[in-house]
């Protein structure tokens, strides 16, 4: 029997009888996998007075040091359900089992243990001042939960994604209401399970499940006791989000859409830059935020760059993902695959040479149901075809080459976008320069989606609003407020 998946309110999964349910589809061969319970307004509001009820009851008695070591027991127990971790984001996914083991699940793990640790170590600030009396004062800050905060998740690093939001979140004392992408279900449901068994109060963590305009994205974001909004997705999403959210001038923050760059000078270590390259295009089938789309390369090394990429792309091996073979998933959804088939389609027709791909594979007869498209690399692009400019998250590259490092800043920066980029080079002081002129949040140099948990994540532009990671997440999971005495 298909299992189907409710909505965890107050600590307790709901019962499926008369809900309105919705199919997941394996991305891989099309079956159903689950069926969701789309949570209705009332649902919504019964999972808002939950988290607004926590608030109040044994989570807010609890010391840091208490709260620390229950999200320690939290992050130790996904790592002892790792295996089921993994079997739910592979199912709900496609992507190949080393991307889960190696990144996603541990990083869900990593996002727990790391705020936890902030938030027993952050110090706050204190000003002695002087007063006409001579005596002065003391000002201090201290730091306050925010109150409930509504956790919109998408589809493509769906358990890493509200993780990083949870940590800080929970760490910080507050109660959450998640919304986790209609794609990706699983890995919130199997968390609620975790929540439970380490004894984390009923009511801090609640899931609803269903899509978003005029549903359940939109009844969580809506909602008047919801005291702020973490968003990770679509810039345009985010804009609907920040609408709903100036009803009540309620705090967001927001992780959106990218179009980074990536650059390769002459001068990098060429194997490792191809590998880079590589990764920062085709991993998690190109549906990554952090994902470069516009690679340019400088012009001596064009040619054999191009060459070795397209090696390392008609190398990829598709197949299910619990065959250790596999390094090539599907893309999450055919809504998703029709809408990057159609720039495939564009970029032939803007002009484009189409160094490999381009199309959809020829796959076994029991994947043929699932969304597959081929990794594409393409070159000749002008600067305004829409393929270069517009988002498209998935496995495809535009290759352009240039001549010199004004010419690839301005390049680079000519887009709404400032999310990230990924610079390959051996020459320090240009490395640094190209750095500081980029106009993105964050810069990666000879490497790719390095994390360190403590630094500043997010991004320019219309890539986000603020900044999470390490002690920027209290800036928004906190309220400061500042206590004055006189002495
Ligand atoms: N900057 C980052 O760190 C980062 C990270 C991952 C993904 N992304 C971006 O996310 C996008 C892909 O994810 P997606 O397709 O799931 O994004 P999406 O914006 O379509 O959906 C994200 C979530 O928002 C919900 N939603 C949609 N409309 C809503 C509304 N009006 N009100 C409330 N909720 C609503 C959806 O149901 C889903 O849960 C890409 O643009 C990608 O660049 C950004
Ligand atoms: O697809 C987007 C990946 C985003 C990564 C993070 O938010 C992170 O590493 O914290």
């Amino acid at each position: 029997m298909t299992r189907i998946i409710t909505s965890f309110i107050d600590g307790e999964f709901q019962p499926a009888e008369g809900a309105r349910l919705f199919d997941k589809r394996s991305p891989v061969d099309g079956r159903v996998i689950a069926r969701i319970a789309e949570a209705p307004q009332a649902e919504v509001d019964r999972a808002v007075r939950a988290a607004r009820a926590a608030l109040r009851g044994d989570w807010s008695r609890m010391t840091v040091e208490q709260r620390a070591a229950m999200l320690h027991a939290v992050a130790d127990e996904i790592t002892r359900r790792f295996d089921d971790f993994v079997a739910a984001e592979m199912a709900d996914t496609g992507q190949p089992s080393h991307v889960m083991t190696h990144v996603f699940i541990p990083r869900g793990a990593a996002n727990f243990k790391i705020f936890a640790d902030v938030v027993k170590n952050v110090p706050t600030e204190s000003f002695r001042m002087d007063t006409p009396d001579g005596r002065g004062a003391l000002n201090y800050a201290i730091r306050k939960p925010k109150g409930v905060i509504g956790v919109i998740c998408p589809w493509n690093a769906p358990f890493l994604l509200m993780t990083w939001k949870l940590g800080p979140a929970l760490a910080c004392g507050n109660t959450v209401v998640v919304k986790p992408s209609e794609e990706t279900p699983l890995t919130a449901a199997l968390l609620g399970e975790v929540m439970a068994k380490v004894g984390v109060p009923k009511g801090v963590y609640n899931v609803v499940n269903g899509f978003g305009p005029k549903s359940t994205g939109e009844f969580v974001t809506t909602h008047p006791q919801i005291d702020a909004i973490t968003f990770t997705g679509e810039t345009r999403t985010g804009t609907a989000i920040m609408k709903a959210a100036a009803e009540g001038l309620r705090d967001v923050s927001f992780e959106l859409g990218g179009k980074n760059a990536g650059i390769v000078f002459a001068d990098a270590d060429f194997d490792a830059a191809v590998d880079g390259i590589f990764r920062s295009a085709f991993l998690n089938t190109g549906q990554v935020c952090l994902g470069t789309e516009r690679v340019y390369v400088e012009r001596p090394i064009f040619e054999r760059f191009r060459d070795a990429l397209k090696a390392k792309v008609e190398a990829v091996k598709y197949g299910r993902p619990e065959d250790h073979a596999s390094t090539y998933g599907p893309l999450i959804s055919q809504e998703h695959r029709d809408k990057v088939l159609g720039y495939y389609q564009r970029a032939v027709d803007e002009g484009a040479t189409v160094v490999t791909g381009g199309g959809v594979p020829d796959m076994p007869a029991d994947l043929k149901g699932g969304c597959w498209v081929q990794p594409t690399i393409w070159t000749g692009l002008g600067d305004d075809a829409s393929v270069v400019r517009e988002e498209i998250f998935g496995p495809c590259c535009h290759l352009r080459p240039f001549d010199s490092e004004d010419e690839v800043v301005a390049l680079a920066n000519d887009n709404v976008y400032g999310l990230s980029t990924t610079i390959w080079t051996q020459h320090l002081a240009r490395a640094h320069r190209m750095a500081e002129r980029i106009e993105v949040g964050i810069t990666w140099i000879n490497a790719w989606f390095l994390r360190d948990l403590r630094t500043p994540f997010g991004g320019s532009k219309q890539s986000g609003i603020g900044r999470e990671g390490g002690v920027h997440s209290l800036e928004f999971y906190t309220e400061t407020r500042n206590v004055c005495v006189k002495l």
